[in-house]
């Protein structure tokens, strides 16, 4: 049987790696990573997910999967979405509680979009992982971005950093993005494998 196909994860994001190799262990996909801090379009966020993998394929000359993720607030309808990184930035747990406090509604979704690409110039597939919630005053393990003001609504009132990790992966918007992505390449791979062998 051949093995799996060389994929390289890109991403200049840590903890998003552990968490990868972490939801993958077990898996038979083989992953390697790259820490590259790829410039983000601004826009939609599927746009957002497949140029910055097409700029991944590029700078990795090879098979890549990289994802883009999302905080979104219902209130704000959807905002501010792919632009979490900055807004935590620049407020923290605190203002982003704050932002929320002319409105009842509390609710939000994490989502993360997987992208996958065999290779420079070959097409990009999206995979689209949700977990809803709402953003509630900072709880737990400070270690990862927003995890204390995110609790999901099917986690028995913690926050995603007073969960288990393994609790976390098991219903996360990362995770559940990825187990499509290896669902869609463990059935496709012949597909995939011609996608990286095509000049
Ligand atoms: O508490 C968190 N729990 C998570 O599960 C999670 N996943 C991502 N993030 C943060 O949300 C922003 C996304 O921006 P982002 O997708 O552009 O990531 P990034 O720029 O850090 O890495 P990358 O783009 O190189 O992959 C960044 O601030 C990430 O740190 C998370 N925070
Ligand atoms: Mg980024």
């Amino acid at each position: 049987m051949a093995a799996p196909p060389r994929i390289t994860f890109v991403t200049g994001n840590a903890k998003k790696l552990e968490e990868v190799v972490a939801i993958l262990r077990g898996s038979p996909l083989s992953i390697a990573s790259r820490k590259l801090d790829l410039p983000e379009l601004q826009g939609e966020p599927e746009d957002i997910a497949r140029e910055k993998c097409r700029l991944a394929a590029q700078a990795a000359n090879g098979a890549v999967i990289c994802e883009d993720t999302l905080l979104c607030f219902n209130a704000l309808r959807g905002l501010p979405g792919p632009y979490i990184k900055w807004f935590l930035a620049k407020l923290g747990h605190d203002g982003l509680n704050k932002m929320l406090a002319a409105y009842d509604d509390k609710t939000a979704y994490a989502q993360c979009l997987f992208a996958l690409c065999a290779g420079p110039g070959k097409p990009v597939r999206l995979f689209d992982g949700r977990t809803h919630g709402s953003i509630v005053p900072p709880r737990g393990d400070n270690q990862f971005g927003w995890d204390p003001v995110f609790e999901p609504t099917e986690s028995g009132g913690l926050t995603y950093a007073e969960m288990a990790v393994c609790d976390k992966n098991a219903i996360s918007h990362r995770g559940r993005a990825l187990t499509q992505l290896r669902d869609w390449l463990l059935a496709n791979e012949d597909t995939f494998r011609a996608e990286m062998s095509r000049q």
